[in-house]
């Protein structure tokens, strides 16, 4: 709750005003039965009409007021909830986007949504609820006993005897409720994850034919939501029908013994009237309690799951350098190792290799063999385990993450578009940039032409209610919005691998004649064949390196692969 309390500060002006204007209301509640005990005693009692209409105009006026109160309430109430709801959701999409890839693998897509919308929904309905009723309650319940005393202390004990152990349910039932809602957050998550995968992969769902399949795995997750929502809903309910019985049997009791004092002459008609409207109020404040109760539980779950996400955590990398450093491209790894956290086997083992700004790096390996990772490195995804990555011959972690990051283009296996023009995806990778630099990166991505060719050209729409693109179109525009940037250092993780060989050819000549240091991860060697160096990765280890000629004469495995591609390529284009 401290961090939801701390988001309160920012609008404590009208969060002060909200608990003011409750303060209004909750007077005007409490006086409202004496006063009523007073009409009855003086006016009605008495038959004066003169003590009825000035005590009854006061009641009048008070009603008035506590009805303005409360709609000035909620107006401010209003203004705090949905303002703390934006700045929480605000900082929490700030603070995922500084999450580590660490991080990322603690909290899966799915339960980040949850968090960042159902939670934050909670959180802003509890704080609405408790500056509009959730304080009137318990003080109702405590200044009517202290009223009620005041009236006729005997009658009042009544009230006494029953309000702490209807405090000890709820304070019990509050604790029951919180772990209940956690819960149903957790459910969320799980469906919130396969309503996410399904509408990702709709169309692969379609072409396997797995509806079926897939809406029994909705019901699994379904299913336990529902079920987790009625236990916790099961206890609430609980909690209004013993509250009313506890409650109506004080009020039975208080009737019994008003009855007797009136006959004996201990207490007034009004007194006994205001005591027992006391007691019915409190009750009635017993009963919004337990509906508040549920908003308090479901707010305070979600307001733990917001502050794991906020929370920084104890050992996380701070990087204290501001200075924004132009990288030139040098690129050094002495002695790299590299294993994911919490894993225990290297999936880089003592890599070593240097390449000045603008040369061609070239990675070949089998599938698994840590090429991906290698490229991660280089924008601090991840940082090695052992040994030294040297940019422009300096540690990479005297570089800040940064300016390594404005240096470094990356163009990453699957190639994701967002919502908005092709325009617009182009310029995501430098959104200073005019038309002229859009179209030059296009062309230089051999995508241009495509993208001429549509109806409304770069103010094309993607995505939804847009064109859909084939795959190597998004790779070409994935790798127009990396040459955007005039990265020194382009990283391309297969990023030609959907293109058609004569395209492919195209691109990777363009690539030649760029000025930055180039990696270019591929599964062909014709993709990699001009490369300054090139890397044979497997099982984790650099097995082979330097140019095609030199690994052609000392490489046994650089030249099986070569000629096993070499026979595929003769196959495929019917030479043998
Ligand atoms: N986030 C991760 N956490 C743990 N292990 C991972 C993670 N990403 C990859 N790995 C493991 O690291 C190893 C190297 O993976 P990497 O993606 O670097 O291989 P690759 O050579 O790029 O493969 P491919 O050619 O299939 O893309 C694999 O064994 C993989 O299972």
């Amino acid at each position: 709750m401290k961090t939801v309390l701390r988001y309160v500060l920012t609008y404590k002006k009208s969060a002060i005003i909200a608990l003011l204007l409750m303060g209004v209301e909750l007077t005007v509640e409490l006086l409202q039965p004496m006063l009523m005990g007073v009409i009855i005693d003086q006016g009605v009692v008495e038959q004066d009409m003169e003590a009825i209409m000035i005590w009854g105009g006061l009641l009048l006026f008070l009603s008035l007021l506590a009805f303005a109160s409360g709609i000035t309430n909620s107006f401010f109430a209003a203004n705090v909830s949905q303002g703390v709801g934006h700045d929480v959701r605000r900082d929490l999409f700030t603070r995922i986007q500084s999450f580590t890839a660490d991080q990322f693998q603690r909290f899966a897509t799915s339960s980040l949504i949850t968090r960042m919308t159902n939670d934050v929904t909670q959180v802003q309905s509890f704080l609405f609820m408790a500056m509009r009723i959730m304080l009137r309650a318990p003080l109702f319940i405590i200044g009517g006993l202290i009223l009620a005393f005041t009236v006729h202390a005997g009658l009042a004990s009544i009230l006494l005897l029953a309000v702490p152990f209807l405090f000890l349910f709820m304070l019990w039932m509050m604790g029951k409720g919180v772990r209940l809602f956690r819960e149903v957050q957790v459910r969320l998550d799980a469906v919130n994850r396969v309503i996410r995968e399904n509408l990702v992969n709709m169309r692969l769902i379609k072409a396997f034919d797995r509806g079926d399949y897939e809406q029994h795995r909705f019901d699994e997750v379904n299913r336990p939501l529902m079920d987790e929502n009625k236990k916790a809903l099961r206890l609430l309910e609980l909690t209004m029908p013993a509250v009313m019985l506890a409650m109506n049997i004080v009020l039975v009791v208080v009737l019994w013994y008003g009855a007797a004092d009136l006959r004996v002459g201990d207490a007034q008609a009004g007194q006994v009237v205001a005591v027992l409207n006391y007691g019915t109020r409190i009750m009635f404040s017993f009963s919004t309690f337990s509906f508040l109760l549920m908003v308090f539980s479901r707010g305070r779950a979600s307001t733990t799951r917001i502050a794991e996400v906020l929370h920084k955590d104890a050992g996380e990398e701070v990087d204290t350098y501001d200075e924004m450093y132009t990288i030139k491209g040098d690129v050094s790894f002495e002695d790299v190792s590299f294993r994911y956290p919490g894993m225990n086997v290297d999936v880089i083992k003592h890599l070593s290799f240097s390449a000045n700004a603008g040369e061609t790096i070239g990675i070949l390996g089998e599938t698994g063999s840590g090429k991906t990772s290698l490229l991660q490195l280089l924008p601090r995804l991840y940082s090695p385990t052992e040994g030294q990555i040297r940019i422009d011959q300096k540690d990479i972690h005297s570089h800040s993450v940064p300016s390594l990051r404005r240096g470094i283009g990356f163009v990453t296996q699957e190639a994701h578009l967002f919502s908005g023009t092709i325009a617009d995806n182009i310029r995501w990778g430098d959104e200073q940039a005019d038309m002229e630099q859009v179209k030059q990166a296009a062309q230089e991505a051999h995508i241009h032409d495509f993208i001429m060719s549509l109806p409304n050209q770069y103010e094309t729409n993607l995505g939804q209610k847009g064109v859909n693109l084939s795959g190597g179109q998004k790779q070409r525009l994935s790798l127009a919005r990396a040459m955007i940037k005039r990265p020194a250092i382009l990283l391309l993780d297969d990023s030609t691998s959907a293109l058609d060989a004569q395209t492919e050819t195209s691109v990777l000549h363009t690539l030649e004649h760029l000025s930055c240091t180039t990696f270019i991860v591929a599964q062909k060697i014709s993709s990699v064949q001009a490369a300054d160096h090139i890397l044979l990765l497997q099982d984790s280890e650099l097995i082979a390196k330097g140019t095609h000629s030199e690994l052609m004469q000392h490489s046994d495995v650089y030249n099986n692969i070569f000629q096993s591609q070499l026979q595929r390529e003769e196959v495929h284009d019917g030479s043998i």
